[in-house]
C-alpha cells in the first residue's frame, strides 16, 4: 500500500510537543482490560466490573469481518455502552477495521476519547490523524507483528499513542510474541514522552517484559477478565509497569 510519509520527527520536536500539550514530559502506567474475552452480552456490567477492579481505562475491540476474520460491534453499542456506564471511563477504541476513515465521526457521536486506528489499513495517516483530532478524539495508531516500527515512526510527532501488537489481530487469549518487544524498546528510545500500549497475550507472564521495554499502556483480556481475582491482576501489572518507569527515570 503506498502511503504518504512525512520526515521522522525528531526526539526534541515530539518532546516540545507533549511538554506544551501536557505540561508534563512524564507518561504514566495503565492499564485497560480489553472486554473482547468477556460476556458480550453483559457488556455494561463487564465494563462496570473492570473499573471497580482498578482499571483505568477500557480498551475496546471493533472488528469488521475483513480487516481481521471476527466480527464483533459497532458505534451504535458504543453509544449504548457510554450511556449506560457514564461519562467518565476512557474509551480506547481499537479499531481493527478496513476503512478507519469511516467511523471516526459516528465513534466520536457514541462517545469515544481514542480512536486508534491500523496503519495497514489505511492510504492517508496524515488526513485520518487530523480528521480524528478534529473530531475531539485522541489518536492512536496500531501497528501488526509483520509492520516494522519505522513505518510508524513518521507518525509518532502527530499522534497520542502507539500500539504494538503482540499477537495477530482477530482474536483474544492468543499466545504473547515476545519478539515485539524490540519494536517497543526503539520507540521508547526515540520518542521518551509517547504513550506505547502493547496489546495481545499479555498477562502476569508477560507483563515483566513489555515494562522493561517501555510499554506504560498495558492492555490485558483474557488474563484479567477471566481470572477469580481481576483486581490483583490489573494491580500486579500497573505495578510492574510503574517500577520501570520510575527506574528508568533514575536510570537517566
Ligand atoms: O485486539 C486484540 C485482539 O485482536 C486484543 O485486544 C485482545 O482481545 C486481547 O486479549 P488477550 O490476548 O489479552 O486475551
Ligand atoms: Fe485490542
Amino acid at each position: 500500500m503506498v502511503r504518504n510519509t512525512p520526515k521522522i520527527p525528531k526526539k526534541k520536536e515530539v518532546c516540545s510537543r507533549l511538554e506544551a500539550g501536557s505540561g508534563s514530559m512524564a507518561y504514566t502506567a495503565k492499564v485497560g482490560p480489553s472486554i473482547l474475552s468477556s460476556d458480550l452480552s453483559q457488556l455494561g456490567r463487564e465494563c462496570e466490573r473492570m473499573m471497580e477492579c482498578g482499571a483505568d481505562y477500557l480498551h475496546l475491540d471493533v472488528m469488521d469481518g475483513h480487516f481481521v476474520p471476527n466480527i464483533t460491534f459497532g458505534h451504535p453499542m458504543v453509544e449504548r455502552l457510554r450511556r449506560c456506564i457514564g461519562p467518565d471511563p476512557f474509551f480506547d477504541m481499537h479499531m481493527m477495521v478496513s476503512r478507519p476513515e469511516q467511523w471516526v465521526k459516528p465513534m466520536a457521536a457514541a462517545g469515544a476519547n481514542q480512536y486508534t486506528f491500523h496503519l495497514e489499513a489505511t492510504t492517508n495517516p496524515g488526513s485520518l490523524i487530523k480528521e480524528i483530532r478534529e473530531s475531539g478524539m485522541k489518536v492512536g495508531l496500531a501497528i501488526k507483528p509483520g509492520t516494522t516500527v519505522e513505518e510508524l515512526a513518521p507518525w509518532a510527532g502527530q499522534i497520542d499513542m502507539a500500539l504494538v501488537m503482540t499477537v495477530e489481530p482477530g482474536f483474544g487469549g492468543q499466545k504473547f510474541m515476545e519478539d515485539m518487544m524490540p519494536k517497543v524498546s526503539w520507540l521508547r528510545s526515540q520518542f521518551p514522552s509517547l504513550d506505547i500500549e502493547v496489546d495481545g497475550g499479555v498477562g502476569p507472564d508477560s507483563i515483566y517484559r513489555c515494562a522493561e521495554a517501555g510499554a506504560n499502556m498495558i492492555v490485558s483480556g483474557s488474563a484479567v477478565v477471566s481470572s477469580d481475582d481481576p483486581r490483583s491482576v490489573i494491580a500486579l501489572l500497573k505495578n510492574v509497569v510503574m517500577e520501570a518507569i520510575q527506574k528508568r527515570s533514575l536510570d537517566r
